[in-house]
C-alpha cells in the first residue's frame, strides 16, 4: 500500500493557485499538484498567449482603417511560425521554470499529475501517491465544453484554446464555433493573421451577454472584417470537404436549412465548465452549485451541503467562480493567501465591480449594469445614460472613428456610476477610471469635473460620456 505523505498545505492546480506561496510557507511543507501544463490556463493557453497573438494580428488587420486616413499600407503576409515561436519561446520557459522551482524547492513537492479525493482531506494522484493536508486549496480551474450533440468533434482538425495557438501552419480557412469571449478573440486573431475566418454563432448577436448596443455594434463591425454566420446551430464536423478542406462544419439554420463550411481548422469555443467533476468530490463533504462550481463563502472557504464551512478546505478561480476571469482568480488567491496566514483577521473577496474586456478589434470592455439591467432595476426615469461616440471627440477625429462608443449609466439620485460599456480602440484601458470611481465610491460629477483629463487624449471619450449624464455648472 502506498505511504501517505502529509503536508501543511496542498494546492490542486498551478494557475492562480501557484501564487499562494509567500515567505510564510518557507519553513512549512507544501505540495503542489498539477496534471496539466504548469502555470495553468492563463499563462499557457489563455489570456497571455492569445493577447501575444492578437497584438500582431491587430496590426496586420489595420490596412483598411489606415486607407481611410490616406495611408496606403500593404501587408504582404504574416509569419505564423515566427509569431508562434516567439510567443511560446517566452511562455514555455516561464512554465518550465515555475515547475522546476516547485520541484526543487526545499519545502515544496511537485506532483506533475492529476489527483482526486479519496477521503474528506485525502487525495490520490494518478500514479497512486496518497497525499493529505492540514489545508487544501482547490484551484483546479475549468476546461472547454465539447457539446455531445455535435458529432465529429474528435476530428484532428478540431481545436480548442488548449492547442489552437500551437498549430503547425496558419490554416487557410478557419471556422470558429461560438460567439463569446474565446470565439471572438480567436476569430479576430486568425483573421488578422491572414486566415479566411467564418464565425458561427447560435444566437443573433456575438457577445450576447454584453450591453445590447455593444453586442450589436461588435457583431456589425466583426461581420465587416470576417464572415459571421448567426442563428445557426452546429450539428456535425465531417471529414474532408470542398477544395481540399480537412473538414466540413455542418450547421442548421432556424428554418431547418443545412449549411456546410469547408475548414482547415475548426476552433470550438462554446463555454468552459469547472473541473470539479474530475475530483471525486463524493469522497468529501464539498458542495457544488447546479453548474458544478464549488460552493464557497466570501472568505473562499469551501462549504458543505448544509452551508457549513469545511475547516481547512479553500477554493479559488474558475472552479468556483461565475466570472471565469484571471483578475478574479488572482483576487481570490490573495483572499486565500491572507486567510491561510491570518485566520484571526480574514478578508472577503469583493466581487461587486468585476470588469471584463474582449481583446478583439474593436476591443470591448464592460463593468457594472447594462442599460437594460439598470432600467429594470431602477426604472427608466431614475438613470441617466450617455452613449458617447469616439467620432465626436478630437482623438476620434484623428483615428477616423465611426461606430466606436462608450456608454455610461449613472443613477440620477445617487450620482453614482452603475455601469460602463465600451466598444472601440483601447476599451480595456479607457474603462479603468470608471472602475476606480465605482470601487472607491467617487460621485459621477466629481469624476467628470474634479480632475484634469489630458487633451486631446482618447480618455476624453470617457470624460464626455460622464458629462452627458451629470449636471455640472461649468
Ligand atoms: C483562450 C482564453 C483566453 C482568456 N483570456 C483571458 C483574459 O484576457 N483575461 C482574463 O481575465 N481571463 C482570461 N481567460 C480566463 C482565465 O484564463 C481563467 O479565468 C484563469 O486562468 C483561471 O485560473 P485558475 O487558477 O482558476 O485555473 P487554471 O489556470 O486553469 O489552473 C487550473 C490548473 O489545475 C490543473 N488541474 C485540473 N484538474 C486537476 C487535478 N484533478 N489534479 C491536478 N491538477 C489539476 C490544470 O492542469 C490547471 O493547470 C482566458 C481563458 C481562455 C481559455
Ligand atoms: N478577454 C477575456 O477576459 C477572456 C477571453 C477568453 C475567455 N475568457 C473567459 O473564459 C470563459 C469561457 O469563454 P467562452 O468564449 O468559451 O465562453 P462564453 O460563455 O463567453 O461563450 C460561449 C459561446 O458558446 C455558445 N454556445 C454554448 N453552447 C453551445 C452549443 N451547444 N451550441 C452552439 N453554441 C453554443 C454560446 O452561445 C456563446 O456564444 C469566458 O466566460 C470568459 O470569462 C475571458
Amino acid at each position: 500500500m502506498a505511504e501517505t505523505a502529509h503536508y501543511d498545505l496542498v494546492i490542486i492546480g498551478s494557475g492562480s493557485g501557484n501564487s499562494l506561496l509567500t515567505p510564510y510557507w518557507d519553513d512549512k511543507n507544501v505540495a503542489s499538484i498539477d496534471g496539466g501544463i504548469f502555470g495553468g490556463t492563463c499563462l499557457n493557453n489563455g489570456c497571455i498567449p492569445t493577447k501575444m497573438f492578437l497584438y500582431p494580428a491587430d496590426h496586420a488587420a489595420m490596412t483598411d482603417r489606415l486607407s481611410a486616413l490616406g495611408v496606403d499600407m500593404e501587408v504582404t503576409g504574416t509569419d505564423y511560425a515566427a509569431i508562434r515561436d516567439r510567443v511560446f519561446g517566452i511562455i514555455d520557459p516561464i512554465s518550465e521554470g515555475g515547475a522546476e522551482y516547485r520541484a526543487n524547492g526545499e519545502h515544496t513537492t511537485l506532483y506533475p499529475e492529476y489527483a482526486h479525493f479519496t477521503g474528506p482531506k485525502e487525495l490520490t494522484t494518478d500514479s497512486g501517491a496518497v497525499i493529505t493536508g492540514d489545508q487544501i486549496v482547490i484551484a483546479a480551474g475549468s476546461r472547454p465544453v465539447l457539446p455531445a450533440e455535435i458529432s465529429g468533434l474528435d476530428h484532428p482538425a478540431v481545436h480548442t484554446n488548449v492547442d489552437m495557438m500551437r498549430l503547425s501552419d496558419l490554416p487557410r480557412r478557419t471556422v470558429v464555433l461560438g460567439g463569446g469571449f474565446i470565439a471572438s478573440e480567436a476569430a479576430a486573431m486568425f483573421h488578422g493573421l491572414g486566415s479566411e475566418v467564418t464565425q458561427i454563432n447560435r444566437s443573433a448577436t456575438l457577445l450576447r451577454a454584453f450591453d445590447h448596443d455593444v453586442s450589436q455594434t461588435f457583431t456589425e463591425v466583426a461581420g465587416k472584417a470576417w464572415t459571421v454566420q448567426l442563428a445557426q446551430q452546429v450539428t456535425a464536423v465531417e471529414d474532408g470537404g470542398d477544395d481540399g478542406a480537412a473538414a466540413t462544419v455542418v450547421t442548421e439554420g432556424s428554418d431547418g436549412t443545412e449549411y456546410r463550411y469547408p475548414a482547415d481548422a475548426v476552433i470550438v469555443a462554446m463555454g468552459r465548465v469547472p473541473n470539479s467533476d474530475t475530483l471525486n468530490l463524493a469522497a468529501t463533504d464539498v458542495a457544488t452549485h447546479d453548474d458544478d462550481r464549488i460552493v464557497v463563502n466570501d472568505f473562499q472557504q469551501v462549504l458543505d451541503k448544509h452551508g457549513k464551512v469545511i475547516e481547512g478546505i479553500w477554493s479559488l478561480g474558475d472552479i468556483n467562480s461565475e466570472y471565469q476571469l484571471k483578475h478574479v482568480s488572482n483576487l481570490e488567491a490573495r483572499t486565500v493567501m491572507n486567510n491561510l496566514e491570518n485566520p484571526d483577521s480574514m478578508v472577503r473577496s469583493d466581487h461587486r465591480f468585476v470588469p471584463a474586456a474582449v481583446f478583439t478589434q474593436p476591443q470591448v470592455a464592460t463593468v457594472g449594469l447594462t442599460e437594460a439591467e439598470a432600467i429594470d432595476q431602477y426604472g427608466a426615469d431614475a438613470v441617466a445614460v450617455k452613449k458617447q461616440y469616439y467620432r465626436d471627440t478630437a482623438y476620434g477625429w484623428a483615428m477616423g472613428a465611426e461606430e466606436e462608443f462608450a456608454k455610461v449609466i449613472v443613477s440620477k439620485a445617487g450620482n453614482r456610476i452603475l455601469g460602463m460599456h465600451i466598444v472601440g480602440e483601447q476599451a480595456a484601458t479607457l474603462i479603468q477610471p470608471i472602475l476606480t470611481a465605482m470601487q472607491f465610491d467617487i460621485p459621477a460629477d466629481k469624476l467628470a469635473r474634479g480632475q484634469y483629463w489630458i487633451h486631446p487624449a482618447l480618455t476624453e471619450v470617457v470624460e464626455n460620456a460622464l458629462l452627458g449624464t451629470v449636471d455640472v455648472p461649468y
